[in-house]
């Protein structure tokens, strides 16, 4: 496995941005952080956060027809949002061009993006990590996400939603309806634990 991550650095540093393959170690060690915390397996994790933005290096117009070329079934949300398709192109590729046959890493990246209901704990690291690693800096509320994904990561998940919702309505974007049911799912479990106080 070792062998493998180290390979894949290297394939990836020289197909993404360098910003980009920052991103990418920096969100693998963070699922590997998350994993320790949580009981996942580290490896599954550093692989999953590894690949997850493997497919950026297409652009939105360029991956929708990569995804056609393979035949891969696209929602009409997809097509009005393809800016979250590089997680659905970046699963099949991971299995197809490197080789991972490990149905819990594709899922983790195939979701990292929209996130969906109910997701595995693989997924809900490899989420997390995209928003939370170190590098990033945009929103606002970052200080507060990184300490609630080390302490909660279901109500972690749901601030992370709850914020890119409000974000991508602020700006007038389409939103891939997958992440509103995501965010009615953590709505709940967080609602339920409020109850719970
Ligand atoms: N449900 C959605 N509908 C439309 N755009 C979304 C949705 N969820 C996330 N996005 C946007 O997709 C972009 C890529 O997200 P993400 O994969 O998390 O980041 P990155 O590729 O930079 O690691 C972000 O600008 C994010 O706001």
């Amino acid at each position: 496995m070792k062998e493998i991550i180290l390979n894949l650095r290297d394939d990836l540093k020289e197909k993404l941005s360098p910003q980009r393959y920052e991103h990418t170690i920096s969100v693998s060690f963070i699922c590997t952080a998350l994993a320790m915390r949580y009981g996942a397996d580290l490896e599954q994790s550093e692989l999953a956060g590894l690949l997850h933005d493997c497919a950026k290096y297409y652009g939105d117009g360029n991956i929708i027809k990569k995804c056609e070329k393979q035949n891969i079934f696209l929602t009409s949300d997809e097509l009005k949002a393809p800016v979250v398709l590089h997680a659905k192109y970046g699963a099949w590729l991971a299995e197809h061009k490197y080789g991972i046959e490990d149905k819990e890493v594709l899922d983790a990246i195939r979701w990292h993006t929209t996130g969906r209901p109910d997701m595995s704990l693989l997924e809900k690291i490899v989420f997390t990590a995209d928003y939370i690693e170190p590098r990033r800096d945009k929103a606002a509320d970052l200080p507060i996400v990184r300490s609630v994904a080390f302490i909660d990561l279901d109500e972690c998940v749901y601030i992370i939603l709850k914020g890119t919702l409000e974000y991508l309505e602020g700006k007038g974007y389409f939103v891939d309806s997958m992440s509103v049911q995501a965010y009615d799912y953590y709505k709940k479990i967080h609602e339920m634990k409020k109850g719970e106080l």
